[in-house]
């Protein structure tokens, strides 16, 4: 059984990487693992703090300038985060990490670890690929929210939260355009792929490891629902 966790940049590195979080979440995850041989994890790693950052720098020297160039900064920032995170895994993953979801290599390991691909959207695009390709028809999207919102709870305060939303809702909420450093639940290429795909892809805060062991172990959670109800 194979268990897709695309995990936030925002979750591993906010500003700066949070290494207290990456040592227990790699304690979750292994334990997790011992419970059934059965079990393997693929982790996709997004950009975080560093890739909004490098993005911001690049705007303020080059005005609009290039989407695409923009992307390549933030797909770099994803591939160092997912470097260390692989690193973490040494012993479950020999794999190095996958930068390219259609390409040819090997998951014979526990643990394989992904980052950004190429431009046009964000590493959740990336984690429906990798969904795809392995069969699995849920994806665990951790972020620092806890649910999905009505609207961005950042910007309109009267935002409430929803325990499920169908993927037409969805993506009323967050279009169907993409920029680069978006901020949204799932962004809207990757939106798109799921529903096509019929996916159920499960949002919850990356932070609260408890409810993340709960969650790995289909127990009752706290965080939305999006899409299918049942896989
Ligand atoms: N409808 C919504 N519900 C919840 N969060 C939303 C919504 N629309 C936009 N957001 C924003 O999306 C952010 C999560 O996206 P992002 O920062 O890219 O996370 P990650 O780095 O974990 O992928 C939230 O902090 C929130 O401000
Ligand atoms: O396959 C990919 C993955 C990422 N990115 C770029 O890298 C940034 C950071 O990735 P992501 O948004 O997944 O990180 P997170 O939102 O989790 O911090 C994105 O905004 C895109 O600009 C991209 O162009 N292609």
């Amino acid at each position: 059984m194979i268990t897709i966790i695309s995990l936030g940049g925002s979750i591993v590195a906010p500003d700066d990487i949070d290494i207290p979080y990456l040592r227990a979440f790699a304690a979750v995850l292994r334990e997790f693992l011992t419970e059934s041989p059965e079990r393997k994890v693929i982790l996709i790693i997004g950009g975080g703090g560093p890739a909004r950052r490098y993005q911001h720098a690049y705007r303020e020297l080059m005005g609009a300038g290039s989407s695409e160039d923009q992307d390549w900064i933030g797909i770099m920032a994803t591939r160092l985060n997912a470097e260390l995170v692989r690193s973490l895994f040494a012993a479950e993953c020999a794999t190095p990490v996958v930068t390219d979801p259609t390409a040819e290599f090997d998951f014979s390991g526990r643990v394989l670890v992904a980052a950004g691909w190429k431009p046009g959207f964000s590493t959740d695009f990336d984690a429906v690929m990798l969904a795809e390709r392995f069969g699995a028809s849920r994806i665990v999207n951790l972020s620092n929210i806890d649910k999905v919102y009505s609207a961005d709870p950042r910007q309109d305060p009267d935002a409430v939260p929803l325990d499920t939303i169908d993927w037409d809702k969805f993506r009323e909420l967050v279009g169907t355009t993409w920029t680069p450093g978006k901020n949204t639940p799932f962004d809207p290429i990757a939106t798109r792929k799921a529903s096509e795909l019929n996916l159920q892809v499960i949002a919850a805060g990356g932070r609260d490891l408890p409810n993340l062991e709960r969650l790995l172990r289909s127990r009752e959670f706290h965080g939305t629902i999006i899409g299918r109800s049942s896989v």
